[in-house]
């Protein structure tokens, strides 16, 4: 991975799986990389309104049709009706193998645009669009792509990967704060798994990150960007490598799950559950606690409650123990032997439950 480079740079990087690669563009929306089939934009009702329109005069220069469907809004809707929904109106165009669709939206659009196209006629080709924060910075790299289950976050699912990435940072003007805030948790997230010199950055940086300021944006968009596109590049379908993104993700899973989903947001969720890994990265590891007072600290700066709300012991660990990373029925917790140096480690349920204990409200 290149080393950390704070100079804003809006040329497009090229995320590479062997014999693929595909760009994450930075800047205006530019279709030169369509096609002239049929194109379905995916949308929500918040963002159709706000975008739909822009995107679309943009991909009529290279596609003969370019049909919108607006999807309910939120995470309770991450489930497979929306998906349904995609794959209905696919077909009620009568969509061929080449037509491609284009993930307008967050996360939540990201994830269920891109499954219908993994499933529809065994895959079409499709164009992640993202306008939140934590979309640019995690969900639309890397083709992670599904819907959630009562049993759990994300749990029915594939891996495809996008053909291309298209990054308006211009999107963010509209996103409310707490949904901005909940990207800088994913953002940070990327210190304590491959780049302490970003997390010093981001130190630096978190008022001018608390502004919205352009420039630091474009730098730290950029970066979460380059060290996903690296992980993701070296370990696709999560053999091994890959688990470390999802630090913090198996208690903030089942705090999303098991507080309804839509209550927490999941950048909320992953605050949380990062700082309960690094505690048990602590108890566990020997981690040195500084890592866990920063950590604390940055999130606490950002905006993000570092403290969760009470889960009970025995739904926490039934939730966790649903969790994909698990191996043999035992849970594997991504866990910090220091400032970039990430492990994929099991836990004693006592440790994990003091970690959680120690990071959650009061009884
Ligand atoms: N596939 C992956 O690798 C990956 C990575 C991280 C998170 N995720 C998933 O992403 C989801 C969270 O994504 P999210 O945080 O983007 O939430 P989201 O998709 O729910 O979007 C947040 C809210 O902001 C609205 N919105 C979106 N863009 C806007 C804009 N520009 N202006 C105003 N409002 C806007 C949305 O309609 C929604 O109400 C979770 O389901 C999580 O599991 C997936
Ligand atoms: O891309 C990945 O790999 C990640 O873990 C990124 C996470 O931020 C994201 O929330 C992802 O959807 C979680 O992966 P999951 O396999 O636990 O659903
Ligand atoms: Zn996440």
């Amino acid at each position: 991975m290149s080393p950390f480079n704070p100079t804003p740079n809006a040329d497009p990087l090229w995320i590479e799986l062997g014999a693929r690669r595909y760009p994450i563009a930075f800047g205006a929306w530019n279709a030169a990389s369509a096609s002239s089939a049929l194109a379905l934009v995916v949308t929500n009702e918040v963002v159709a309104p706000l975008y739909a329109a822009r995107l679309q005069e943009v991909l009529k220069r290279q596609h003969r049709l370019v049909d919108v469907l607006v999807l309910p809004d939120g995470e309770v809707h991450k489930s497979w009706p929306s998906v349904s929904l995609i794959l209905d109106r696919l077909l009620e165009l009568g969509a061929d193998r080449h037509a491609v669709v284009y993930a307008l939206g967050g996360g939540v659009v990201g994830d269920l645009a891109g499954f219908a196209a993994a499933i529809y006629m065994r895959g079409l080709a499709f164009v992640q669009v993202p306008t939140t924060l934590l979309a640019q910075v995690d969900s639309s790299v890397g083709g992670k792509t599904g819907f959630n289950h009562a049993r759990g976050k994300n749990l029915i699912g594939a891996f495809h990967q996008p053909q291309a990435v298209w990054i308006d940072l211009q999107t963010l003007a509209t996103l409310p704060d707490r949904e901005y805030r909940a990207g800088l948790a994913e953002m940070v997230k990327y210190g304590p798994i491959a780049d302490p010199a970003f997390f010093d950055w981001l130190e630096r940086e978190a008022d001018a990150l608390n502004a919205r300021d352009p420039a630091i944006l474009s730098v730290a968009v950029r970066r979460s960007c380059e060290i996903k596109a690296a992980v993701v590049a070296a370990d696709e379908h999560e053999g091994g490598l890959r688990a470390v993104l999802n630090l913090g993700h198996t208690f903030g899973h089942a705090l999303e799950a098991g507080l309804g989903y839509g209550e927490l947001l999941h950048g909320e969720a992953v605050a949380m559950g990062m700082v309960m890994a690094a505690q048990a990265s602590v108890d566990a590891l020997g981690c040195d606690p500084a890592l866990l007072r920063r950590l604390q600290a940055l999130l606490a700066r950002l905006g993000l409650s570092t403290v969760a709300p009470r889960l009970g012991a025995d739904r926490f660990i039934a939730l966790m123990m649903g969790d994909k990373k698990n191996q043999g029925g035992a849970i594997r917790y991504v866990l910090l032997e220091g400032m970039g140096r990430p492990v994929l480690a099991k836990l004693p349920h006592a440790l994990a439950l003091q970690a959680i204990a120690a990071h959650s409200v009061a009884q």
